[in-house]
């Protein structure tokens, strides 16, 4: 792998709120639908995807998780900057669900706020979890004629901050212990078992583009920043877990229509293929995923928790990061990197590759799809506010 060059770093600055930024979810069944339209308005998603996907919500009271996640995240938080005498208040706002980003920054200009920091429930790089974020904001500023006004920062992808990897370290040993003691029991003390770390499968193309830039010729395993940042997390908690224990890097959730190739191996496939060859218990480590939405209810604890059932596998999940005291203390860490108050200047990151961009480069995880206004970017026009304006509320 060829050198990592510096991440643009951004100087310290004055902010005024944190915006934590979410996907958002549907809260009874009569928004199932408005919210699958919301989420696959022009993604080109089969209406076959659709309906199968509006089963997962159905049969869980028409209610995603991931709202509840974030409100408990965001309570977490504001105990946790309280404890350390920041004053920033948590704005929360959704892609794709109440509470609407562009609603959420109307509300924030109105009570005076003018300089936000946003950090969203996603860890990696890719155009999902970073770039469209991005250009939610760099959208919402633009239609509600806050552009000048606003301005948007975001803190760095933190798949490698030790916040977002520590969780994970405990949760995947517990887990294997777990896993072990089930094989013990059932007479099995040495069978082999297998940890499977799963992510949100993307489009090649996308993983392709992630973390890619214009000017700067990067090498990544398998020619994709989205899958090297998971490749080297797994690496680093395998080798504080059990640096001989057998682990690979699976996929999850694939959508998309069937003739364009999305990051593979599904998870299930692959639990097929490792009973077949003798594997007799598996871990999966949600290592893709913040919290315990709906793509680790039902993709991991519902299907993949099956397919290990019926081939007779032992089989356990590890938790998501959530609101683990780790998780939330290494986020409130973010924001100081970013902040002049309460600055730290240590940037903590537990593999090679990071710590990454506090603002990516032009073009980085670019979609195809069209140039939209993006935030955190190079050279960027948007969520900037001219020295001067930004004063103090
Ligand atoms: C990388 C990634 C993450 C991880 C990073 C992150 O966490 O942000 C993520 C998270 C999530 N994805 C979620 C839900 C959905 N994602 C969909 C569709 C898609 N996801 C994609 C990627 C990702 N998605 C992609 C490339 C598509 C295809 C359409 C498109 O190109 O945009 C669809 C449409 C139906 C379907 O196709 O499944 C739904 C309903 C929820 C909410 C769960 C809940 O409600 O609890 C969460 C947290
Ligand atoms: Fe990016």
């Amino acid at each position: 792998m060829s050198a990592i060059f510096g991440a643009p770093t951004a100087e310290p600055q004055h902010y005024d709120a944190i915006l934590l930024a979410s996907f958002g979810g549907p809260e009874g069944q009569e928004d199932v639908i408005p919210f699958l339209r919301n989420v696959t308005r022009g993604r080109g998603i089969p209406d076959e995807r659709l309906e199968e996907v509006s089963h997962h919500y159905r049969a869980n009271g028409g209610i995603s998780p991931i709202n509840a996640q974030n409100r408990a995240l965001k309570a977490a938080l504001e105990v946790e900057l309280a404890a350390r005498n920041i004053n920033l208040p948590v704005l929360w706002g959704n892609r794709n669900w109440n509470p609407y980003i562009p609603e959420v920054l109307q509300s924030a200009y109105d009570a005076g706020h003018r300089r936000l920091l946003m950090l969203t429930t996603s860890a990696y790089s890719c155009y999902s979890s970073c770039r469209q974020y991005r250009e939610d904001i760099g959208m919402a500023l633009t239609e509600t004629g806050l552009d000048g006004k606003l301005a948007v920062d975001k803190i760095r992808q933190y798949f490698d901050h030790p916040g977002f990897v520590e969780p994970f370290i405990e949760g995947t040993a517990a887990s294997l212990a777990q896993v072990r003691a089930d094989l013990a029991a059932a007479g099995t003390p040495d069978a082999p078992v297998h940890i499977l770390f799963a992510t949100h499968s993307i489009p090649m193309r996308d993983a392709e583009a992630a973390g890619s830039s214009e000017y700067e010729l990067r090498e990544f395993a398998e020619g994709s920043a989205y899958v090297a940042q998971h490749l080297a997390n797994a690496e680093a908690i395998m080798a504080r877990v059990d640096p001989g224990q057998d682990w690979s890097l699976v996929y999850q959730s694939r959508s998309g229509a069937p003739h364009v190739p999305w990051l593979e191996p599904d998870i299930n496939d692959a639990i097929n293929e490792l009973a077949a060859n003798g594997t007799k218990g598996v871990v999966v480590v949600p290592l893709g995923f913040v919290s315990d939405h709906m793509e680790v209810l039902w993709d991991l604890d519902t299907e993949a928790r099956e397919t290990s059932r019926e081939l007779g596998l032992a089989f356990d999940r590890a938790p998501t990061p959530s609101t683990h005291r780790k998780f939330v203390t290494g986020l409130v860490d973010l924001i100081c990197e970013r902040t002049v108050e309460n600055n730290v200047a240590e940037r903590p990151a537990m593999t090679k590759l990071g710590p990454w961009y506090d603002v990516c480069n032009t073009g980085c995880c670019a979609n195809f799809r069209g140039e939209k206004p993006a935030i955190a970017e190079v050279g960027r026009t948007v969520g900037v506010v001219s020295a001067g304006s930004g004063s103090r509320p």
